[in-house]
């Protein structure tokens, strides 16, 4: 009989070109997604070694970290991200490459953008130059991010060098309670693991939790691996999979479809197969949870209050968490439902979707932000901005005191003009907080998009659970 195989060996080995002893392998990839800040030096590699793109059809460019999100009809204002935005445009043109421009309404962030147009598969090696490529693992393909000389690689030879990473399972059993999300479960096994759990590790998420989510809610979970230093994290695909990828423009079609689908149904983890390291979570149990410090692992539930570092035994890491409190502004033992906000922030790969938007139109109904938090939604994509107006949500935001602007990374990483003023305290659906993420000695702390709505609305933290 053969060796039971996990997702993540069966992708792997389907894609494997060569293997040298070291184990060191020639991955094939099946898709390349380019965005503007990590691919012109990669261009410029080609152009200077007179190389091509080897498979123009398997990469797909747009542009969405620099870009504004305000009205971009009159072009681009800011010279640095006019620059970056008009160099993307031009290597795409001359290498061949489908590209989304900021005024398509196929333009995204990279990640949503991805999945939406079924250019993402399951059982797919896909990459692209930005650490949250994990997110299209929630479809049962390997998605990891690479570095810009690997960018260069991939688009002259489509693949990749690699070594196999060791396998992780993170089970989730039980169901949710009301009000806390798929962004609660990766906040509460980041905060269990931390950001060097997942080291080395692609991570299979499993369990009646994880299925029972939506592919919006997988994607959350999935973007979110890296930040607990895995290398990927995946779902193996299903009949949710398959709904949501069904005649979307890149996906397969009629008997392509049928034969993609019985490939598809065997990308499962066989019985017994091996996992170096397994963690199991019970979803009953979780809070919503709020990031109290600069680190993705500071999870603190709503209800709780803001730890004290001196209960921390090492004296390394008792010293950063100290130093996390200073630049947050916060004090030990200060309830999370007492911390009043200056900004919200909805959006983002991990958050931006039609389902968080929906999520949030739901807490938002028929309120009003709080006079003193200044609020924006920044769909996740042209489409998802499309789909959202389509259901009348942005007239809800809009009535609700919410900026709702044009799609792109926006205030994930304040590349653009969205920012936090020094000392701003802000809620935020992204998914880093660290010092400076979203602003110079800005103060930002992860929820999940329903939170970040009362949030918003209270002018505080506040328990969704009991929010109404
Ligand atoms: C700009 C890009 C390289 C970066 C990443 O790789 O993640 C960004 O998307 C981020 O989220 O910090
Ligand atoms: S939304 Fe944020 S995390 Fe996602 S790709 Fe853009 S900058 Fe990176």
């Amino acid at each position: 009989m053969a060796k039971p195989r996990t997702l993540y060996d069966k992708i792997w080995d389907d894609h494997v070109v060569d293997q040298q002893d070291d184990g060191t392998c020639l991955l094939y990839i099946d898709r390349h997604l380019v965005h503007e800040v990590t691919s012109p030096q990669a261009f410029e590699g080609l152009r200077m070694t007179g190389r091509q793109v080897r498979q123009p059809h398997k990469t797909l460019a747009v542009v969405d970290h620099n870009v504004p999100t305000s009205d971009r009809s009159h072009g681009i204002e800011d010279p640095e991200a006019a620059t970056q935005v008009a160099a993307l445009a031009q290597n795409a043109k001359d290498f061949g490459v489908e590209y989304y421009n900021e005024l398509d309404t196929r333009q995204g962030i990279v990640h949503v953008v991805g999945p939406e147009q079924g250019f993402t598969l399951p059982g797919m090696t896909i990459v692209c130059g930005d650490s949250h490529t994990s997110t299209h693992g929630a479809f049962g393909s390997l998605a990891h991010g690479i570095g810009t000389s690997e960018v260069e690689h991939v688009l002259a030879t489509q693949t990749l060098i690699q070594k196999k990473a060791r396998n992780m399972r993170v089970t989730v059993d039980g169901q949710l309670p009301a009000g806390v999300t798929a962004k609660d479960i990766i906040l509460a096994i980041i905060g269990e693991i931390g950001t060097a759990g997942g080291t080395g590790h692609v991570i299979e998420y499993a369990g009646e939790a994880i299925r029972s989510l939506s592919m919006e809610g997988r994607m959350t979970i999935c973007n979110m691996s890296i930040e607990g230093g895995a290398r990927a994290g995946m779902v193996a695909p299903d009949e949710k999979t398959y709904a949501y990828l069904k005649g979307r423009p890149k996906a397969p079609q009629g008997e392509a479809w049928e034969a993609a689908v019985r490939y598809w149904d065997s990308l499962r983890t066989d019985e017994g197969a091996f996992f170096d390291t397994e963690i199991r979570l019970d979803a009953a149990n979780l809070p919503p949870i709020v990031t109290w410090g600069t680190s993705p692992e500071d999870v603190v539930s709503i209800a709780g209050v803001v730890p004290n570092p001196d209960d921390i035994p090492d004296e390394n890491k008792r010293r950063s968490k100290w130093r996390a409190l200073e630049y947050m502004g916060l004090t030990p033992g200060t309830k999370i439902t007492d911390i009043a906000l200056d900004r919200v922030f909805i959006g983002s790969c991990t958050n931006g979707r039609i389902e968080d938007l929906r999520e949030v139109a739901k807490v938002v109904e028929g309120k009003r932000v709080a006079e003193s938090v200044d609020a924006m939604i920044v769909p996740g994509s042209g489409i998802v901005k499309m789909q959202a107006e389509a259901e009348g949500l942005d007239r809800i935001f809009k009535a609700a005191g919410f900026d709702w602007r044009e799609p792109g990374c926006s205030m994930c990483l304040a590349m653009n003009a969205d920012r936090l003023a020094p000392h701003e305290r802000c809620a935020s659906t992204s998914n880093r907080n660290f010092e400076g993420r979203q602003g110079f000695k800005g103060r930002t702390h992860l929820v999940s998009p329903a939170m970040a709505a009362a949030a918003a609305i209270a002018g505080r933290f506040v328990d969704i659970r009991t929010f109404g």
